[in-house]
């Protein structure tokens, strides 16, 4: 996969207070599964260095807004933006040739290959010249144990097979790629199969590692209590609307749980929005 990203195109929308443009922006996104909306208007701005995490209950359209952004859906109305220019995702090939990396919930890696093999999967640094053009698996193994160690994961045998690397380690993995070919937009749809506290904390300080890259990071999640750990800002969604869209300043830990998880004034909320 070539997660390379040519560079900037020019701001087309550069204010006079020169704030630069959202990496990622979507507006009034409509999705629908038939005559179901799955996503209903949502806007979304997405910001270089921040953090914007998406909760919600079962169903409430965060793996659709994944799919949205990483080019895996197309919307039925509304618009995306990438530096303030109106795009058009026809697959995820495109996605990422803007800059845009998803770690999916399913993360896919070759179980059998090493680590490092995993890490660049097809993009393997060489030496010499053609014919004589060898893979360099030295450089291989230690550009993945620095890019792994950039994301919190030291200690790693880069050369062990992925088989072997837990759930967190995985994500970090995939993360470590992003960061290291130049990704903008990192979106990361986190497994909901259960996963220990340190392999949770391993995938936070991978995402917080992402964040000082200067990436602009959707981390989906349905842990308020993680959510609020790493996150800037909050998107809640309810049956595919925004029901919330919250700064770090705006809530505390609590008040995210009781909104999310507790689900009283969230589920109000969104049965206010369903009667809409
Ligand atoms: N391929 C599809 N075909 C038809 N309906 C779909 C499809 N994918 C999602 N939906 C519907 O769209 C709505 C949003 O689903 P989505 O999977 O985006 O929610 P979610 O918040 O990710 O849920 P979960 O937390 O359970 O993964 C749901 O009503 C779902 O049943």
């Amino acid at each position: 996969m070539s997660t390379a990203w040519q560079g900037p195109a020019e701001p087309a929308d550069q204010t006079a207070t020169d704030v630069p443009a959202p990496v990622l922006e979507l507006r009034g996104v409509t999705v629908r599964f038939g005559s179901v909306p799955a996503l209903s208007r949502v806007s979304l701005a997405l910001r270089s260095g921040e953090v914007t995490c998406v909760l919600g209950e079962n169903g409430s359209g965060k793996s659709t807004l994944v799919a949205v952004l990483s080019g895996m859906e197309q919307p039925a109305e509304g618009e995306l933006l990438v530096d303030g220019r109106p795009v058009r995702f026809r697959s995820p090939q495109q996605a990422r040739a803007q800059g845009i990396a998803t770690v999916w919930q399913d993360l896919a890696i070759a179980p059998l290959m090493s680590v490092w093999r995993n890490f660049f999967l097809g993009a393997e640094p060489t030496r010499g010249l053609w014919p004589f053009r060898r893979l360099d698996v030295g450089r291989a193994e230690e550009i993945t144990t620095r890019a792994m160690a950039r994301v919190g994961v030291t200690g790693l045998d880069p050369d062990q097979a992925a088989s072997a690397l837990q759930a967190g380690e995985r994500q970090s993995l995939a993360i470590a790629r992003a960061l290291h070919f130049g990704a903008r937009v990192l979106v990361i749809d986190e497994p909901t199969a259960p996963m220990t506290v340190s392999q949770r904390a391993m995938v936070l300080q991978a995402v917080v590692a992402a964040r000082e890259d200067g990436l602009a990071v959707v981390f989906v999640t349905h842990s308020p209590q993680y959510a609020h750990l790493v996150g800037d800002r909050f998107l809640l969604l309810g049956g595919g609307r925004v029901a919330g869209h919250l700064t770090r300043e705006d809530v505390d830990v609590d008040d995210l749980t009781r909104l999310v998880a507790g689900g009283d004034e969230l589920s109000r909320l969104t049965e206010s929005l369903r009667r809409e």
